[in-house]
Formats: C-alpha cells, structure tokens, sequence
C-alpha cells in the first residue's frame, strides 16, 4: 500500500534560499500597526473590545451561556449549554437514568427541534440505517489510498469525494440536503475508522474492516468497528454515547460559523462540511484534543514528578513563554471565548475520567489533570485578568485514552459529533443564508500609481 515517505514526495531544497528571500519581502510588507485596529474600530475574530462575540446571526439550534451582561459589564457565570433549549447536561443524565444511549436522539432533536418519542426514534434508527452504506468501491478506491496519520484531512479528502458519487450533489432544496447531511452523519465513523485502520496497516499492522450493525448504536458501532475482537464495555459504549452527545453542537463555533460562510455562497454540503471538518481540526479548536494528551506526555517527560504542583508550574510557564512544548504559547484544553468560569461538557467529562480512572487504576494520571488544571486556571486568569476554566478537550483525549482508542482518532470523533450540529446549522442556513457572509475590510494600503518593468 502507498505511503507518504520522503523520497515519494518532490525535493525543492535547492528552492530553500529563493524561498527565504520572498519569506522576507513578505514579511517587510506584511505588518499593520496594532493602533490601527482601535482606530478603525475593527472587531478582530468578530469580537468587540470585551471579547464578546459580535452578533451576526440568530439561531434555534443551540445556546451558549458563559457570562451575562448588566450595563454593559460582562459578568463571568457557571458554563450552561442548551440543545435546542435543553440543558445538555439534562440530555446526558436522562440518557445514562433510563440506560440509553443517546446520540441518535441528539442528532434528532438538533436538526427537528423535537425530542423524539420512542416511535419516532425507532424510526429515525432505522432511516439512518439504510442510509449506513457506502459508494461500492468507495474504501478501497479512495478511503485507503495514501494513507496519512492526520484522519481529518483524509475525512474531508473522502467527504468531497463523496460528492462524486451524488447524482444530486447540487440540489440544495431541504429534502435533498437532509439526505445528504443524514448519510454523512451516519457514514463518518467508518470513514474514519477505515482511514486510520489503512493507515495502521501502511505502517505494518494487520488489516481488518468490520461492517457497522445494525442493531447497534453510533457509540457502540464505533467501538465494534475499531476494535479487532469487535468487543467493548457497557460503561466504555455509555462513557463514547455522552462523550458524543456533549460534543454535538456549540453555538457559533468556528467550523459551525465556517459551516454558515461557506453555504451562504450557495455551493454544496459536501464542500461545506469539507470546509467545517478543515476548521475543526484547527489546535485552537477541535485539534486541542490530541495537544493536550501531547502536552500530558510532555509534561511527564520534562519534570521528575508531574504531581508536583512547583514542578507543574514551572512546566507551564515555560509553555507560556513559548520555551516548552510546541513554542506557541497556548496551554491546550484551556480558555474559551465564551465560557468563564467553567464549560459544562468538562464538568460532565471531569465526572466520567474520575471514575474510570479509578476502575483502570490510573489515579495519578487523574491527579495530573486536576493539578494541571488548577496551576493552569490560576496562570491564565491571572494573565488576561479574566476568570479561566478547563475547556471539552481537556479531559475528553484522557477519556479516549482510557477507552483504548487512538489519539489519531481524538479529532475524527469530535467531528463524529459535531456532524449533528453541522448538519443542523446546514439546514438552518438554507433559510437564514439567504444573504452571502461577506464583512468590511479596511484596505491601509496607500494607493500607488502602477510603474512600467523598465522604471522599478
Ligand atoms: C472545542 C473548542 O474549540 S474549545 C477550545 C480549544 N482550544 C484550546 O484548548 C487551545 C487553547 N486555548 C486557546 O487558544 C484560547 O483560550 C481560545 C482560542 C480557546 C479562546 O481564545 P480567546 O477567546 O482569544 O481567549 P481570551 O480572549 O479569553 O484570551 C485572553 C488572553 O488569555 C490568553 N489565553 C487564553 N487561553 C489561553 C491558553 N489556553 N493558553 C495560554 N494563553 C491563553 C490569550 O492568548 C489572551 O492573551 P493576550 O491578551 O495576551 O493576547
Ligand atoms: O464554541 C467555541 O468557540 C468552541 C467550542 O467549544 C466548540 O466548538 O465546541
């Protein structure tokens, strides 16, 4: 099978020097003087001058709390978030209480706005179940070839080839959409899973495909489809069920807002959750994931002992000042642009490595999490000056890690997720989008008279 290795890929080292001396005509012509940004006004990231997000859009699918507002202060509050205007924290416990597994119902209830009864779930289960199925070919032809170790890229490289095989892959009336958005959904743990088990195989081990069942839910079909010996927990299954369910929608998030641009230009799903899947796997968003279990390892390589709160510190502070790590300055799984002082999915998350951790006896990687997270909190409030909190990925690569799966596939489950909040936002979009994304931009370029060749 074809693997990428250095010597498959072009050598333009002898390019090196050219490409430096354009790097830095680049960068001579590349500044904008901080001042300008106030002076204009300009809310870079979207965000006014308090960090609020600015408002561009309404929805019905979900709500975000992180703070309120009174007179124009913004007043930090406890983290709540609404599925189409149920606490997802709500959705969770009555799942995990009447021993379901409720991703399913999620996706139902964010794209109809309606909990679904029995009747209709049961429904529901089976319409995606029919829709469980693959382009003939399509694995072999596309899902393994070239396999590379990011399953992001290699999840949108075979989305917008899905397109291909969709003799009605333009027609964006809402039936034809949901159809579309309903068989992505369903379709992306085995598109997945099979990249990330050709890519295990490019690099030596077994191969082996399992077909998704039926009878089974999405958490447990992901577990069946990746393990070799098709087996897994009761509590493994309902700990990736709530895991999903959390991370199946967030307001205007950046590959969701990335969702809304993209289909305001009229073009197809395919390209528009290529395009939300491309965002996501961004290290500031989705991608946070996989850094924080990198940061985890890192951390116990770097200091004697990981439990030691002087020696976490100074781990983290090296990060900060770019010295450790990967020299960006972020500690990964902390902060948020609209939460405070806490993210209601890393609470519940928080709850579930707690107690697994317990039953895999890994309570001291546990107590390097929550010493993490407490010098963390306290090093980057302390910073902005506003109140900091563990975000999602903080803790859900640990869960991962606990359940066995592998961290190639930290990201892709996210985006297993968040398929039922594209594909809402997706549909909501056909009737708001009516008006093309398109903000100002001021151009501080001062205006030049063009020069012939002859005279420059
Ligand atoms: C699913 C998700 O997308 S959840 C987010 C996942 N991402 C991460 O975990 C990556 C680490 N976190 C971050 O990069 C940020 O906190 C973000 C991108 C999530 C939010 O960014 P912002 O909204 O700009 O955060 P905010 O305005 O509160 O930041 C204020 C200051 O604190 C700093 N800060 C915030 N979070 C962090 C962090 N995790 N590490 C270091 N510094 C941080 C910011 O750089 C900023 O500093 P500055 O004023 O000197 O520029
Ligand atoms: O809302 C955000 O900015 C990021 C986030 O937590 C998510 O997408 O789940």
């Amino acid at each position: 099978m074809a693997t990428i290795t250095t010597s498959t890929v072009n050598d333009y080292s002898h390019l090196d020097p050219e490409l430096k001396r354009l790097t830095q005509l680049w960068s001579e012509n590349a500044s904008i003087d901080k001042a300008l940004y106030q002076k204009y006004d300009v809310k870079r990231g979207l965000r006014d001058a308090n960090g609020r997000g600015v408002l561009a859009s309404l929805t019905r699918i979900s709500e975000v709390k992180g703070y309120t507002v009174d007179d124009n202060d913004t007043i930090p509050c406890e983290g709540v978030l609404y599925y189409r205007g149920y606490d997802v924290r709500e959705i969770v416990k009555g799942v995990l209480s009447e021993k379901r597994f409720g991703f399913e119902e999620t996706v139902y209830l964010l794209l109809f706005g309606k909990l679904p009864t029995r009747g209709q779930l049961d429904e529901f289960r089976e319409m995606l179940n029919e829709y469980r199925h693959l382009p003939k070919n399509f694995v072999r032809d596309v899902v393994m070839k070239v396999p590379t170790s990011d399953m992001m890229n290699t999840l949108a490289r075979s989305i917008l080839t899905l397109y291909c095989y969709d003799d009605r892959a333009n027609d964006t009336s809402p039936e034809n959409v949901l159809r579309q958005c309903l068989q992505l959904t369903v379709n992306t743990p085995q598109l997945a899973i099979y990249s990330y088990l050709a890519y295990r195989s490019a690099r030596g081990d077994g191969l082996y495909l399992h077909r998704p069942q039926p009878e089974l839910s999405m958490a447990e079909n992901i577990l069946y489809l990746l393990r070799e010996d098709k087996s897994f927990t009761e509590l493994e299954a309902r700990a990736l069920d709530a895991a999903l369910i959390l991370h199946a929608d967030h307001g205007s998030n950046n590959s969701t807002f990335t969702n809304h641009v993209v289909s305001s230009s009229g073009t197809d799903t395919y390209s528009v959750i290529a395009a939300s899947l491309c965002a996501l796997k961004g290290p500031r968003h989705g991608g946070a994931n996989i850094k924080v279990v990198q940061m985890m390892d890192d951390l116990k390589a770097s200091v004697d002992d990981p439990t030691n709160e002087s020696q976490v510190r100074e781990y983290l502070q090296n990060v900060l000042d770019k010295k450790a790590l990967d020299g960006k300055g972020l500690i990964y799984g902390m902060g948020h642009a609209v939460y405070s002082l806490s993210d209601p999915r890393a609470e519940v998350l928080r709850t579930f490595v707690q107690s697994i951790s317990k039953e895999k006896g890994l309570t001291e990687e546990m107590d390097i999490y929550q010493t993490v997270e407490k010098v963390a909190t306290e090093m980057i409030s302390q910073h902005s000056g506003r109140p900091t909190a563990v975000n999602v990925d903080f803790y859900s690569g640990f869960l991962y890690k606990m359940l066995g799966l592998p961290y190639e596939l930290y990201t892709p489950l996210f985006a297993i997720a968040r398929m039922a909040g594209w594909s809402a936002h997706r549909m909501e979009g056909l009737v708001e989008s009516s008006k093309i994304i398109r903000p100002a931009c001021k151009c501080i370029e001062k205006r030049r008279p063009y020069v012939p060749m002859n005279e420059r």
